[in-house]
This record gives C-alpha cells, sequence and structure tokens, in this order.
C-alpha cells in the first residue's frame, strides 16, 4: 500500500492540514501515529482507512479496510449484535457466518449479555467493545485503530493487543494511534510523526517482534514458535498446515501449536484464514514461553 504525494485541507482555502505524504506500508506492518493534538494523526487515519479522500494525491494497493474510529456512532438505530452482524456482511462474510461472529466477538470481550440491547442504550465500555469487535470481524489486510482501547478493561486491552499481534504476524497491516506510549511498546515497525503537515517515519524504539525485515538470526530460526489457538465451534485441526505443527490441548477447547519459527507466520494465515477462521490467543518463541504467563495474558 502506498502514499503519493497526499494532502488533506477541510474545504476550499482552509489551511493544509496533511501535505504531500509520502509512504510505503508494507504487508505485516506495525505503525503507531504519533503527534501533537490537533496535528493531523486522525486525519491521516481517515485517509488510510479509506472512509475520507485525500484533496490531493493518491493512495494505491489498499486491501481490505476495517477501522475503529475515535468516536463510535452510539445513535445508530440497531442493536449491538444486529450491527456487528451487519457489519460482518460489509466485511465480506455470510449471514450465518457474520451473526454467529458477532456472537463470538461479543462473548471474547465479555458483553454477550448485551447482544439485544441497542447501542445507543450501551455504556461507554461496552460500545467501545463493540466498535473494536466490528473492526475484528473478517480478516482484513488493513486494520486502522484510532485510539481503540481508550475506555477498554484490563482483560479486553489485552485481548486487543494479542488479536493485533496475530494479525500483523499473518502479514496484515497495523495502524494504530493510541495515548498510552507504553501500548505494544517496543512491537511496532516504525513510528509516524504527524507534525507541521508533514508524516515523518521514524525508526520505532527497540523493536522486539522477531519479524525484522531479512532473514532472522540462526538461532530465532531455530527456535520453534508456540501458538494457542481457539477453533470455531465443532471445527478441528484443519489437514495440511503449514509447518506440520505439534498439537496439544491447551485449556478451554484451545489447541497449543509447536512449530518451528520459518512456518509460523504461513501457520498463522492458515488459521486466520480457514474456514471459520480459528481464534488466535497467543504467538510465543518457545523458549520464552511460560504457559500460565501466556494464558494469562490472553485470558486475565
Ligand atoms: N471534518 C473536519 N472539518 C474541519 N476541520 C477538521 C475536520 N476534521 C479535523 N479537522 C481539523 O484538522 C486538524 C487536525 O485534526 P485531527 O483530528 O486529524 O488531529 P489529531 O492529531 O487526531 O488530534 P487529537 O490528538 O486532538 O485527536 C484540527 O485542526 C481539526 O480541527
Amino acid at each position: 500500500m502506498r502514499l503519493t504525494g497526499v494532502g488533506r485541507r477541510y474545504g476550499l482555502g482552509g489551511p493544509w492540514i496533511l501535505r504531500d505524504v509520502g509512504l510505503d506500508i508494507p504487508e505485516g506492518s506495525l505503525l503507531r501515529v504519533e503527534g501533537a493534538n490537533g496535528s493531523g494523526k486522525s486525519t491521516l487515519l481517515r485517509l488510510l482507512a479509506g472512509i475520507d479522500a485525500p484533496s490531493t494525491g493518491r493512495i494505491t494497493g489498499r486491501p481490505r479496510t476495517a477501522y475503529v474510529p475515535e468516536r463510535f456512532p452510539a445513535a445508530l438505530p440497531m442493536t449491538a449484535g444486529a450491527y456487528l452482524t451487519r457489519l460482518g456482511r460489509i466485511h465480506g462474510l455470510s449471514r450465518a457466518a457474520a451473526s454467529r461472529g458477532a456472537l463470538e466477538w461479543l462473548e471474547r470481550f465479555g458483553a454477550a449479555a448485551y447482544a439485544g440491547t441497542p447501542l445507543s442504550e450501551l455504556s461507554k465500555g461496552t460500545s467501545q467493545k463493540v466498535a473494536v469487535a466490528q473492526g475484528l470481524m473478517g480478516t482484513p489486510g488493513l486494520l486502522v485503530l484510532d485510539e481503540a482501547w481508550t475506555g477498554l478493561e484490563r482483560r479486553s486491552r489485552a485481548l486487543l493487543d494479542d488479536e493485533v499481534r496475530a494479525r500483523v504476524a499473518a502479514g496484515a497491516r497495523v495502524v494504530f494511534v493510541d495515548h498510552d506510549p507504553g501500548r505494544l511498546a517496543g512491537e511496532a515497525d516504525a513510528v509516524l510523526r504527524v507534525e507541521g503537515g508533514g508524516v515523518l517515519p521514524l525508526p520505532a524504539p527497540s523493536r522486539n517482534r522477531g519479524q525484522a525485515p531479512g532473514p532472522p538470526r540462526r538461532a530465532e530460526r531455530a527456535r520453534p514458535s508456540v501458538i494457542v489457538a481457539e477453533p470455531p465451534p465443532g471445527a478441528v485441526l484443519p489437514p495440511d498446515l503449514p509447518g506440520t505443527p505439534e498439537a496439544e490441548p491447551a485449556g478451554d477447547g484451545a489447541v497449543r501449536l509447536t512449530v518451528a519459527a520459518p512456518h509460523s507466520d504461513a501457520l498463522l494465515r492458515a488459521l486466520l484464514t480457514a474456514h471459520p477462521p480459528w481464534h488466535i490467543r497467543s504467538l510465543t518463541p518457545a523458549e520464552a514461553a511460560d504457559p500460565d504467563a501466556v494464558s494469562e495474558a490472553s485470558h486475565p
């Protein structure tokens, strides 16, 4: 995905909020957007998500995109379940898969009891869970998160962190703004600094996701990865998974898959694109894996 000479101003003769922005966003990248209040972060995110168009320049190669806006349109006259089902349809799911996915996501966020509640009656925290759930339904190639963690309680924030990691590892692009400087700290590929109308791509501080461009170091190649995944209801492990992982039960119906590190991305992709998709709880290099810590992090 590429931005070429992108500029945005609101209204003819209004000040340029962004000007001559050029960016390449490769597959499997995690980008944090930073900048002062009013610098144009949300403007950039709306352009990336395709819900706003540049005043000048062009954006090419945008994959199927999901967007979690800073403010959720809570006034829509429908229930949380109906809204998510509709959004699932927009993300390309069949009606049955969309309605099943809606309930599954509400359950994961501990909000299943609100499936039949009108959006306008949801608390701020539950609204935010619905906003985030719609972004995670389907398998977007680009996920744009504008302060998506704000208003979520600890367990849901951790769930969203895990989902971001899994999506990026499976090849999706994730671009996010968050007021917490520690959000996914050390995991972003780059920081996009929005300042004076420009967007400056800066190296992210101490990146440690283990997915650096270029061939992995010998030790990383040799070290197996552990993926803990939850099957969709009634599903069995798909045959011929990349890297022929070792599978063992991980509790709560989940499966722990151990695979040689070079196959972990392909394995994640296979699970996330299975029909219906598997839910990835965590991805950990085996030597670093502390099973208790992993399940704590996923299900605090
Ligand atoms: N729809 C709009 N119409 C007119 N001006 C707008 C619109 N949206 C944003 N702006 C202006 O563009 C500038 C950048 O806004 P934007 O929301 O992109 O900044 P931001 O960096 O996300 O801010 P914050 O950190 O406060 O969320 C601001 O001056 C804002 O007032």
